[in-house]
C-alpha cells in the first residue's frame, strides 16, 4: 500500500480498548512510544460494562448479605433487590465509558472510534481510513457470548451475559444453559432478587475446569439458595411463541424447563471474524482464536520482523481479564523494548507464568478460589502428585467468620519438587486467600520454606499451616 494513502501513523496500534488492550497500550505508552487505541464499542470492553464489574457489582450484596445472616448477633440483613440494580448501574456507569476515556487521556493514549480491520502489514483500516503502526499492531478484541445451533434458541430472543449483566428486569422464572462460571454467578443474583432459577448443563457436573469437589460445593449452594440444577441433560429445542412471552426448553431426557427468560451461557467466540486476517497471512484455530507464539505475536503473520501481536480473550488461552491483562503488559513492555532498541527481557517480557495454570475465582456461595494446576492437570503432566485435603474450619479464623463455616482446602503438591502446584479453596469469603499459594507456585518457594510464613491467629490463613501440617511438616 502506498504511503499516501495512509491517514495518520504512531508507532503502535492497538485494536480493542477492553482491560487487556488498555493495558498493552499503557505499557506502550510508557515505553515512549506513540500510541492509538482503536474502540468500537466502549472503552473498557466487555469486562467493565457486560462481564465482570457489573456481576460482581450485582454478587457483593448478596454474598455479603448471606455472610451476615450467618453471623450471631448481625442477623436480619435482607437483599435489596432495587438497591443491588442500583449498584450495578453506578458500576456501570448507566453505559457510559467516559471515565475510561478520561484515563486514556491521561495515559496520553489516543482514542480512535470505529471497527478496525487489518490492511495489510502495520496497516489498520477504521470506518475507510487508512492508519499506519510504524512498530506494531496489538490485536485485543476479545470474544463474544457463543449462541449454539439449538433449534428455536435464536428465534427465542435469549439473553446473553450483555442482557443479564444490564437488565432492569428480574423474570420471575429464568433458565440458564450452561453451568461455567456466568452460569453459576448470574444464577447466585438472580436467585437472590426474586427469580426462580434453573441450570441446564449438558455435562455431569458444573464448573467442568475447577476440582470436582469444588463444582459439587457450589451446587449444593445453589440447591440451598433454591436455585434447580440439571446436569447431564442437553437441551434439543426452545419454543417461545411470543416475543418476549414463555419459553420452553426441551430436553434429551424427555423433560423440559418452562421460564420468563432465557439466558445463554455456554461459552464465547473470539472477535476475529472481519479482522482483515488474509490481508497478513494469518489464519486462525479451529475455534476461531489467534495462535501465538510464547511472545504473543501472532503465528504466520507476513514479514521479516515481528509486529503483529495477540492478547487476551481473543487468543484463546485464558478467558480471564488479569491473565489477559497480564499477556497485555508483557507485551506492551517487549513492543516497547524492541521499538526503541531496549534489550528483550525473557522474564519480564513474556508471560512465562501462565504455563504453571492460571488463578481464577468464581463468586458463588460458596466461593471457589484456585491456583495453578488442578490435580488431574498436574497428573496430565506426569507431575508425582500428592494431594492434601483439610476442612476450611480446621482454621479457627473460619469458624470466627462464620457460624458453621462450611468449606475445604486442597493442596496439590510436586513431590519430586517438594513445592506447590495447585490449590483449591471453597468456602465464604476465600476470594482473598488464595493469592500467597499463587507466589508460592510462581516462586517454587519449597513446602518446609512455606511453613515459615506464619499466618495471623485467628484468620482464616492459617488454612496454609493446616494443609502443610496436613501434609507431615
Ligand atoms: C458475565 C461474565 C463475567 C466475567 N467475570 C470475570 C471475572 O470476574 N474475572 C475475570 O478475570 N474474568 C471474567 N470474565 C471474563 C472477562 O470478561 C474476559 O476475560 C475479559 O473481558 C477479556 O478482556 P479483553 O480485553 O481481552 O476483551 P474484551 O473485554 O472483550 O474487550 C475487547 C474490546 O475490543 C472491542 N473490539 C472488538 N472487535 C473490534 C474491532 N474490530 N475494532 C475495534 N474494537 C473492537 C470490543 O468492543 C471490546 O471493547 C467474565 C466474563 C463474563 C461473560
Ligand atoms: N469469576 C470469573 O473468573 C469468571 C466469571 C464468569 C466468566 N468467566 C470466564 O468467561 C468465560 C466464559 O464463561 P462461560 O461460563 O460462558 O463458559 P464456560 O466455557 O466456562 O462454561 C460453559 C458451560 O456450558 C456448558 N455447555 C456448552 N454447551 C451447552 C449446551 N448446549 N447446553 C448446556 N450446557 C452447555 C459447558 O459444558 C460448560 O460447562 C470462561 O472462560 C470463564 O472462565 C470467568
Amino acid at each position: 500500500m502506498a504511503e499516501s494513502t495512509v491517514d495518520h501513523s504512531w508507532d503502535v496500534i492497538v485494536i480493542g480498548a477492553g482491560p487487556v488492550g488498555e493495558n498493552a497500550a499503557d505499557r506502550a505508552r510508557k515505553a515512549g512510544l506513540t500510541v492509538a487505541i482503536v474502540e468500537k464499542h466502549l472503552v473498557g470492553g466487555e469486562c467493565s460494562f457486560y462481564a465482570c464489574s457489573p456481576s460482581k457489582a450485582l454478587l457483593r450484596p448478596v454474598l455479603v448479605t448471606h455472610a451476615s445472616q450467618r453471623v450471631q448477633g448481625s442477623e436480619g440483613a435482607r437483599v435489596d433487590r432495587d438497591g443491588v440494580l442500583a449498584r450495578r448501574d453506578s458500576w456501570i456507569d448507566n453505559l457510559s465509558d467516559k471515565g475510561a476515556v478520561g484515563w486514556l487521556d491521561s495515559a496520553g493514549i489516543d482514542l480512535v472510534r470505529g471497527t478496525a480491520r487489518l490492511a495489510g502489514e502495520r496497516r489498520v483500516e477504521v470506518e475507510g481510513r487508512v492508519y499506519e503502526a510504524r512498530h506494531a499492531v496489538i490485536v485485543a478484541t476479545g470474544t463474544a457470548p457463543l449462541v449454539p445451533d439449538l433449534p428455536g434458541l435464536r428465534d427465542a430472543n435469549p439473553w446473553t451475559n450483555r442482557d443479564a449483566t444490564t437488565s432492569p428486569r428480574v423474570p420471575e422464572r429464568l433458565v440458564v444453559l450452561g453451568g461455567g462460571p456466568v452460569a453459576c454467578e448470574l444464577a447466585v443474583v438472580f436467585a437472590a432478587i426474586g427469580s426462580e432459577v434453573t441450570i441446564v448443563e449438558q455435562e455431569d457436573r458444573l464448573l467442568g475446569r475447577m476440582e470436582r469437589f469444588a463444582a459439587e460445593a457450589v451446587a449444593a449452594g445453589l440447591r440451598e439458595q433454591g436455585v434447580r440444577i440439571r446436569t447431564g441433560a442437553a437441551a434439543t429445542k426452545v419454543t417461545r411463541p411470543g416475543q418476549g412471552g414463555e419459553v420452553t426448553v426441551d430436553l434429551d431426557n424427555g423433560e423440559s424447563v418452562v421460564a420468563d427468560e432465557i439466558l445463554v451461557a455456554v461459552g464465547r467466540v473470539p472477535n476475529t471474524a472481519d479482522l482483515g486476517l488474509d490481508s497478513v497471512g494469518v489464519a486462525t484455530d479451529e475455534k476461531g482464536y489467534l495462535p501465538v507464539t510464547e511472545r504473543m505475536e501472532v503465528k504466520g503473520a507476513v514479514g521479516d520482523e515481528p509486529w503483529l501481536y495477540a492478547v487476551g480473550d481473543v487468543n484463546g488461552i485464558a478467558l480471564l481479564t488479569h491473565m489477559g491483562k497480564y499477556q497485555g503488559r508483557a507485551c506492551g513492555d517487549l513492543v516497547g523494548a524492541r521499538a526503541t532498541g531496549r534489550p528483550v527481557d525473557p522474564a519480564s517480557m513474556t508471560p512465562w507464568a501462565e504455563g504453571l495454570g492460571t488463578v481464577q475465582v468464581v463468586w458463588t456461595d460458596p466461593e471457589v478460589a484456585a491456583t495453578g494446576l488442578t490435580e488431574e492437570q498436574a497428573r496430565e503432566r506426569g507431575i508425582r502428585v500428592r494431594v492434601v485435603e483439610v476442612p476450611m474450619d480446621s482454621a479457627a479464623g473460619s469458624g470466627l467468620q462464620a457460624e458453621g463455616y462450611q468449606g475445604r482446602a486442597r493442596m496439590v503438591v510436586d513431590e519430586d519438587k517438594g513445592t506447590m502446584v495447585g490449590a483449591t479453596l471453597v468456602g465464604q469469603d476465600v476470594a482473598e486467600l488464595v493469592h500467597p499459594a499463587t507466589v508460592a507456585i510462581v516462586g517454587e518457594v519449597p513446602l518446609r520454606t512455606l511453613w515459615h510464613a506464619v499466618p495471623a491467629f485467628p484468620s482464616m490463613s492459617e488454612i496454609w499451616l493446616r494443609l502443610l501440617e496436613e501434609y507431615g511438616i
